[in-house]
């Protein structure tokens, strides 16, 4: 049997995974994603009962019931680096024995649900919705070292991406959930979200480090494929939808829209925006 060496899989002396800090029985299989760490008590603020309570760095996870359904709720701070060590440490915890340091045969699909803020990239889609990605597009480079595999339109959407943007790496492009999609998001608003690798230059923000591509965001709102458009923009989503498909979990990516960028506002009532889909997410998952 195949064994992973001690300095691939990190195991602290307690027994837990490297940077999450968790043993296998600290997670369900269902959970719940957030960016900011103190978010975290924002949603097990609603849990009947919290059974553990773990942090480590950005990583913030409460487990406990809600309304008799175990659920785990986990802090990743931001960006998709960070989602590469949560989707390996959480898929750890389920698919590989921690004793053998083998894989195991029978693999745990895990249901994971992120509930982040984004910013809109579209006129139409308006401040302090809720908006469910259907697609993601990654500008990060996180897929540039995965074998991730992806249908020809995912291709086609990414290449023409590339040119209009003059990147000198392929963006990556991949599909939510289908499941959670329809069991969630039935009624929220249908996105294709872009995942930028900063908040500030790659949302095309400038404050005083200006912007080497002056029409960086109306690329992005005008870009067209085929009637597929981008819908709004974070930091986490596409890294999320990779590593769900390459490790075979279900993953949704939902968002709270509390900045149109087009129209240059900034939602007010963001902290209701992100507490109406907490109850929305709770209530359905
Ligand atoms: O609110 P969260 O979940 O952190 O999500 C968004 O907000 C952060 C930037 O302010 C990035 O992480 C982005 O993805
Ligand atoms: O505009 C925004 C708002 C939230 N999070 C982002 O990454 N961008």
């Amino acid at each position: 049997m195949a064994t992973i060496p001690e300095s691939e899989l990190i195991i602290n002396p307690n027994g837990t995974v490297y940077h999450l800090n968790l043993l296998p029985e600290h997670i369900s299989d269902t959970i719940i994603t957030v960016g900011d760490p103190e978010r975290v008590a924002k949603v097990s603020q609603y849990f009947d009962e919290i059974e553990v309570q773990v942090v480590k760095r950005e990583f913030v996870t409460h487990t406990g019931y809600y309304k008799g359904k175990r659920l785990t709720v986990i802090s990743t701070g931001m960006g998709t680096d960070n989602i590469d060590i949560l989707m390996n440490e959480l898929d750890a915890l389920v698919n590989i024995d921690f004793r053998s340091r083998a894989v195991n045969e029978e693999k745990i699909k895990l249901n994971i649900v992120r509930i982040g803020t984004s910013g809109s990239l579209q006129e139409d889609v308006p401040l302090g919705s809720h908006l469910a990605s259907h697609t993601s597009v990654g500008l990060d480079t996180l897929m540039e070292f995965y074998p991730l595999e992806q249908s020809s339109e995912e291709q086609s959407i990414t290449g023409k991406l590339q040119q209009e943007l003059g990147l000198g790496f392929r963006p990556y492009c991949v599909g939510g959930s289908q499941h959670l999609l329809q069991k969630i998001a039935f009624d929220m608003v249908p996105g294709n979200t872009l995942t930028c690798p900063g908040f500030y230059a790659p949302q095309g923000r400038v404050l005083r480090g200006g912007l080497r591509n002056a029409n960086l965001l109306q690329t992005y709102n005008s870009f067209r494929h085929d009637g597929y458009r981008l819908t709004n923009f974070e930091m986490e989503t596409a890294g999320y939808y990779s590593m769900g498909r390459i490790l075979g979990h279900e993953m949704l990516s939902l968002n709270a829209i509390v900045a149109n960028r087009m129209t240059h506002r900034f939602a007010e009532n963001a902290e209701e925006v992100i507490d109406s889909l907490i109850r929305k997410v709770l209530d359905r998952i």
